[in-house]
């Protein structure tokens, strides 16, 4: 793969919460990089947006962004069904691209992305599931990798937000946020994950009309763990991110948020980030910055295409047992030779 320019010109598609703090993000902190061009349906908003930075032109459509001369690689995070297309046109210009979770909606979809991929004969996605980038996960990953502490058996996780947001259904806990437990999971142990059965309790008073939140989701893998993930999207106090491997001979733990704590007037305590935007800013930072240094070798890292589909197919799993009931196994298509198959 070719070498591309000094300092990359990104076009970021799609400008809102993510969109927005990314373009941030390249222009004052990360570096090897800078914004030449924003994308948004609403062309008020990417007009905003391009006018926070110098020689940055708004654009309507991903498809004339990525025809510009000014753009090398692709930033998206428009929202999931806007995916496919945006990297299906990536594709056609050769563009590198880091696409903000998830891949695409569906496992079909997902597959017809990974089959262009293939049919380009290198990779360009990385994905953006920013876990792997966070500073206590990555120790974490790092200290099972050593094997001290024996073979994992069980993962348990916990995933709370403050709020969902207007909008939101029942699927969507699975779809838009255990998929990041799926990652994790797929990620530190090295294993498939075979089924997975959903389980709720009479949901919370905080939770909107007509949503089962919180729900409590367990995955079997094909390595024999267990794992099991609480996710609570309503909780009202925090945004807490959280997971414990249990081995053959010890536990670690990650997400506790002990950074600091304080002891006064009668008390202690620390404080509990309230978004992911938050608790997570060191590993979006750290992923950025890792996709703009390997696309400036030519190559590409991080979570790929496969991961992408890999954890669209769990996620029909979990949507399945959520609606159904019982215990969903998994489909998943052989893995190709570009991703390691
Ligand atoms: N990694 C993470 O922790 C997180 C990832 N995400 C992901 O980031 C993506 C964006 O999410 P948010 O920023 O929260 O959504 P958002 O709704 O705040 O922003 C999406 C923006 O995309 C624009 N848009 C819609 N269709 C478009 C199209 N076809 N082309 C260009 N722009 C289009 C919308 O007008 C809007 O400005 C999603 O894929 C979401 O799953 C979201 C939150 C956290
Ligand atoms: O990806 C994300 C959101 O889309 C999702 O809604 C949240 O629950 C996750 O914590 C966040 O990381």
């Amino acid at each position: 793969m070719a070498q591309r320019a000094q300092t990359l010109g990104v076009a970021v598609i799609g400008t809102g919460k993510m969109g927005a703090d990314h373009v941030r993000r390249i222009e004052e902190v990360t570096s090897g990089a800078r914004v030449t061009a924003v994308v948004d349906v609403d062309a008020e908003r990417a007009k905003a947006v391009a006018a926070r930075v110098d020689h940055c032109t708004a654009y309507t459509d991903p498809a004339a962004a990525m025809a510009s001369a000014e753009v090398d690689a692709v930033l998206i995070a428009s929202p999931g069904p806007a995916h496919e297309a945006a990297l299906l046109t990536a594709f056609e210009h050769d563009l590198p691209v880091l696409c903000e979770k998830p891949l695409t909606p569906d496992s079909a979809s997902a597959l017809r992305v990974l089959r262009a991929e293939q049919e380009l004969g290198h990779r360009r996605v990385q994905v953006g599931f920013m876990r792997r980038y966070d500073a206590e996960y990555m120790k974490l990953k790092a200290l099972l990798e050593t094997g001290q502490l024996g073979r994992p058996l069980m993962l348990h996780n916990r995933h709370r937000n403050v709020a969902s947001p207007p909008g939101w259904t029942s699927e969507m806990l699975i779809n838009d946020s255990v998929t990041h437990e799926m990652d994790v999971t797929r990620w530190l142990l090295g294993h498939e994950i075979t089924a997975v059965t959903v389980l709720a309790p009479s949901p919370s008073g905080n939770a909107p009309d007509g949503i089962r939140d919180p729900q409590f989701v367990v995955f079997e893998t094909d390595g024999g763990a267990i794992v099991d993930v609480e996710i609570y999207v309503n909780c009202g106090f925090g945004y807490q991110v959280q997971a414990e491997v249990v081995c053959e001979r010890g536990t670690a733990r990650v997400g506790d948020g002990h950074a600091m704590i304080t002891h006064a007037a009668g008390r202690w305590g620390g404080i509990i980030a309230q978004d992911y935007i938050e608790r997570f800013a060191d590993a979006y930072d750290r992923e950025v910055q890792a996709w703009v240094d390997a696309t400036r070798r030519g190559e590409v890292t991080g979570p790929s295409a496969w991961d992408g589909y890999a954890v669209a197919a769990v996620c029909e799993a979990g949507v399945r047992s959520l609606q159904e009931g019982g215990r969903a196994a998994v489909d998943l298509v052989d893995r190709p030779a570009l991703y390691g198959g």
